[in-house]
């Protein structure tokens, strides 16, 4: 089910949230709007799902003009950073209740809600209250309740933003190997760089209610359009008034052609990686290395290194 959003404008009084936005999001992948806060990412997820009206432009859903139709049959399924759980229903009810409202045959509730309580991973906890969950855990069922219904796509709203970074992670990974079980198109908001880049097939950079790049994860890290982009995905430095990645600048103990020489002004391990701070004719870029090759450097402040930058 493919999702294509055109000229979309929205603002809010004066404010304009999004300005003549276009979308293009393919049948059966998995697509993370990213951008810093205040973008307008939020603003055009819910413009899909129909919880908010464009001012201009038009949505369609699977060919189908859903401009006008309601969110309750757009048949999206949603999922928020704060999901409103049933609180006095178990999570097999929970789960349940969209097909209980469908008024769906017992069984094939039955059937269906084990399957999703399997997929999720919260068969052992169907009878549990979701207060006696976990944050993680809840947003599997939020996942679960929004599935169960056989959305055309799903719309996940930072979906993660709550939790700790541990449990970021682990639901990252489960929500791609999720995705890759049930193919269900889906469109995910985060401001969080990593996340976008493991998890999404194709990553859309919204800045200040406009796109600033869509593209595979690979393209937009090795390929920005712009400086912003390029920002956003990953570290940056200027070396030769030019913005590079710091593990891009090749660094070597004696001079080579097309190396300029710098001196070692501080040595930083974090973890499994190297970051030095050089001074370069004024400048300070910095590089970034790993424990094996900043050894084989001798890096240490003071030491003079030669750099190239990359092509
Ligand atoms: N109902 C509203 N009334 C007025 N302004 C709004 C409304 N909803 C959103 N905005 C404004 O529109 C802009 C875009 O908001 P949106 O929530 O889409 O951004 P976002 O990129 O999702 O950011 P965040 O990650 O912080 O949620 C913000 O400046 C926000 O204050």
């Amino acid at each position: 089910m493919s999702i294509v959003a055109t000229g979309i404008t929205k603002r809010f009084g004066s404010f304009v949230a999004l300005e003549d936005v276009d979308l293009d999001v393919r049948s059966g992948g998995l697509t993370a709007l990213l951008g810093p806060s205040g973008g307008g990412k939020s603003t055009l997820l819910r413009i899909i799902g129909g919880l908010e009206d464009a001012d201009v432009g038009s949505v369609r859903i699977n060919g189908v003009d859903s401009t006008r139709i309601p969110a309750q049959r757009r048949n999206v399924g949603f999922v928020f950073q704060h999901y409103a759980a049933f609180k006095h229903m178990s999570v097999y009810r929970n789960v349940a209740f969209g097909l209980e409202i469908r008024k769906r045959p017992k069984a094939e509730i039955r059937a269906r809600v084990d399957e999703l309580l399997d997929l999720v991973h919260l068969a052992q906890f169907a009878d549990r209250m979701p207060a006696q969950l976990s944050g993680g855990q809840r947003q599997r069922m939020a996942l679960a309740r929004a599935l169960a219904v056989e959305p055309s796509v799903l719309l996940l709203d930072e979906p993660f933003g709550a939790l700790d970074a541990t449990v970021r992670k682990e639901l990252r990974d489960w929500l791609r190997r999720l995705h890759d079980q049930v193919r269900v198109t889906t469109v995910f908001v985060t401001h969080d760089q990593q996340e976008a880049l493991e998890v999404a097939d194709e990553i859309v950079v919204i800045n200040a209610g406009r796109i600033e790049q869509a593209g595979q994860p690979d393209e937009l890290y090795d390929k920005p359009a712009s400086d912003f982009v390029m920002r956003f995905l990953g570290p940056v430095t200027t070396l030769h008034g030019r913005l590079v990645r710091p593990h891009d600048i090749e660094v070597f103990g004696a001079a080579v052609e097309g190396a300029v020489q710098a001196q070692v002004a501080r040595v930083q391990r974090v973890g499994f990686e190297v970051r030095a701070e050089l001074e370069l004719a004024g400048q300070t870029p910095w590089v970034q290395l790993t424990r094996g090759q900043a050894e084989a450097l001798e890096l240490a402040p003071g030491r003079g290194v030669w750099v190239r930058s990359p092509r």
